[in-house]
């Protein structure tokens, strides 16, 4: 049994770390009776958000109902589910009758593909006749309408002196001994994140009945190998066997490691080869999936194999010369400031405005294929047509390209897609061009754009693009059948 679930907290008083966050939890719920406001619950993943939510449910003995932003897809879900809710409350009237409603990720509810999502559930959160709990690990990806109706309550990361007791705990309980140091490791290696350091302790000890220091390391590595000679030996001189053998050495996780190769492999590779150590990569990748659905780390053989062996078998001919391979770069700097975020962010509203799709989506769907596409300008025919299709200037392209702003490249590449976009505005039909300047004047069909949603200034820069597509969705229709007229568009080239 997963040791996650076996010693989830079943009270308040189990949660460990964040004793201020869970105080005001309790307090939230003591006295929702005078302020009837919903409340979320933020932080990083493995912190005990959503362990909080039911213990406190479980305290309080209010039985719980149970949501799932992202699997909500329509208003009418929400909407049953909310009558449910308050309808339960009218039942028993008062006190016992009191159910927790539980709303996960609350802050990945799609603009587009759940049309007025957002709004749901904030109507949800501001009449359901029960207390909410929202649990989101990135406040500011939610709707700054949906936060404003929540009170909100931050968990930080569990430290490792809270995360110890508790790995501790475990190993008397599953008859496991050990030492102090190991456990010191496990939770030094997961910094703060409690559930993971849970799931190493497991497939530590999985079929022994004792963990050593020695152990925590030795699982991982033994003599550790830079990352840029191992991507030497994958990517330019290895066979199959030595790749896969060196891999060993190597100081990266699965997950990590197979980023970095597929970061780095177009630089030496083209063609067949490339698409072959794709199609390894991406087979790589299955199995990483099925070790996060399954828990089951004994899979990560195979996406070891597939991404170290599989890559090394790719290569059609031998590689000379020296490359500089850098770090997983355009995915890790995702996110890190909020200079980054606004471009990125910027970058996905353009396509999400132009193909019709919600922001979510061209985040994380479109603009990783956009990535490896125009992957350093090599393919300057088609990183000219995005640049042009999406209306993006130097910053734009080098984030997406992963090339330097002030290259001659990606500038002549901007002015290239300046003069096509001038090109095409001539050329393009008067009802294309009304469709096209209706998304930049005419969507502020509601409320939802009176706060300064341009994103210029904003703090929030993804909050308020996404209700700019809720905004602006028959626009954004429109713009969908226009591209079939002639514009450019990510769809030609896929
Ligand atoms: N603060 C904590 N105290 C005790 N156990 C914890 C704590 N945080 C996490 N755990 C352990 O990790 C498991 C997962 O925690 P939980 O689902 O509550 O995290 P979360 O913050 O909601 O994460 P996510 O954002 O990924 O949903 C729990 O079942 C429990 O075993």
């Amino acid at each position: 049994m997963d040791w996650t679930e076996k010693y989830r907290p079943s009270t308040l008083a189990e949660v460990r770390g964040n004793d201020k966050a869970r105080d005001a939890f309790e307090e939230w719920a003591d006295s929702w009776e005078d302020h009837r406001e919903a409340v979320v619950l933020h932080g990083s993943p493995g912190v005990g958000k959503t362990s909080a939510a039911h213990a406190l449910a479980n305290d309080k003995g209010w039985p719980t109902i149970e949501l799932n932003a992202s699997d909500a897809r329509t208003k009418d879900v929400i909407e049953r589910v909310a009558g449910e809710a308050a309808r339960s409350g009218t039942l028993s009237q008062g006190g016992s009758g009191r159910r927790l409603v539980v709303m996960d990720e609350a802050d990945n509810i799609h603009g587009n593909a759940d049309r007025g999502g957002t709004r749901a559930v904030t109507s949800l959160v501001k009449e359901a006749d029960q207390p909410v709990v929202l649990i989101a690990n990135d406040f500011y990806e939610m709707s700054k309408g949906l936060r404003n109706a929540c009170r909100e309550i931050e968990f930080r990361e569990v430290s490792t002196r809270s995360i110890v007791p508790v790995l501790r705990d475990i190993c008397r309980k599953e008859s496991i001994e050990f030492e102090d140091d190991a456990l010191d490791r496990i939770a030094e290696m997961n910094s703060g994140d409690l559930r993971g350091a849970i799931k190493d302790l497991q497939a530590l000890t999985e079929g022994r009945g004792s963990i050593e220091a020695e152990d925590v390391i030795t699982g991982e590595r033994d003599t550790t190998q830079g990352i840029f000679e191992y991507l030497d030996v994958v990517i330019k001189e290895g066979d199959a066997e030595t790749a896969l053998k060196s891999s060993y050495d190597v100081d990266e996780t699965p997950d990590d490691l197979i980023n970095w190769i597929a970061d780095n492999v177009p630089k030496d590779f083209e063609g067949a080869e490339l698409a072959r150590a794709y199609g390894a990569l991406a087979r790589a990748d299955q199995w990483l999936g099925r070790v996060r659905a399954t828990q089951n780390y004994s899979f990560w053989k195979y996406a070891g194999d597939n991404m170290t062996a599989g890559v090394a078998a790719a290569r059609g001919e031998q590689k000379g010369g020296w490359t500089r391979y850098g770090p997983p770069s355009y995915w890790s700097k995702l996110g890190r400031t909020k200079g980054t975020r606004k471009t990125r962010d910027y970058i996905a509203r353009e396509i999400a405005t132009r193909n019709g799709t919600s922001i979510s989506t061209a985040r994380r769907e479109i603009m990783p294929f956009l990535a490896t596409m125009t992957h350093h300008c090599k393919n300057r025919e088609l990183t000219v047509a995005m640049a042009a299709a999406y209306d993006l200037d130097a910053s734009h392209v080098s984030f997406i390209t992963g090339s330097g702003e002030d290259t001659n490249k990606v500038q002549s590449i901007v002015k290239d897609a300046q003069e096509l976009r001038d090109d095409e505005t001539v050329a393009a039909s008067g009802e294309a061009f009304a469709g096209r300047s209706g998304v930049d004047s005419e969507g502020t069909d509601g409320d939802e754009r009176t706060d300064g949603t341009d994103g210029e200034d904003s703090a929030t820069p993804s909050d308020s693009s996404s209700e700019t597509v809720d905004g602006t969705e028959a626009t954004v229709e429109e713009n969908q059948s226009d591209e079939d007229d002639g514009q450019t568009g990510l769809s030609d080239f896929m």
